[in-house]
């Protein structure tokens, strides 16, 4: 079995509601993202295309996060909820019959990060 990572870089405003702390307030980060895609070789020898999957996590996630305000896209705009709404996004167009997506990491700063994978606590 073979997993398959590629990154990308995103820039965009947020902020928490109910929150109290200082992330209520707008601010912007600039959020890396890496999706990972587990499976088996197919007959040239790759699991998924890197640019396949650059085109598709680009056009059904990626362009829209970046530069957005991105509460008017996902209502909670934690790390948690955004590598959510990136897996469910990208998840119907990697589905093949030797791959699938196995988790999106989604890191706020250089040091904070949440992943998120389907089925596991
Ligand atoms: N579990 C989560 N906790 C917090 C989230 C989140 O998405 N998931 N988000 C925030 C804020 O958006 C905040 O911007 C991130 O805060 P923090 O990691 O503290 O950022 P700093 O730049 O202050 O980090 P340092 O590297 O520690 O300086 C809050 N919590
Ligand atoms: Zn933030």
């Amino acid at each position: 079995m073979f997993y398959v990572t590629k990154e990308f870089i995103f820039d965009a405003a947020h902020n928490l509601v109910s929150y109290h702390g200082k992330c209520e307030k707008l601010h912007g980060h600039t959020y890396k993202v890496q999706i990972t895609v587990v499976g088996e070789p197919a007959e040239e020898g790759m699991v998924i295309d890197f640019l396949e999957l650059k085109a598709i996590a680009r056009s059904k996630a990626i362009d829209l996060l970046d530069h957005s305000y991105i509460n008017e896209i996902i209502s909670q705009p934690t790390a948690e909820n955004i590598a959510r709404w990136i897996f469910e996004r990208v998840s119907p167009e990697l589905e093949r019959e030797n791959c699938r997506v196995y988790e999106v990491t989604v890191w706020e700063t250089p040091t904070s990060s949440a992943k998120y994978r389907v089925g596991e606590i």
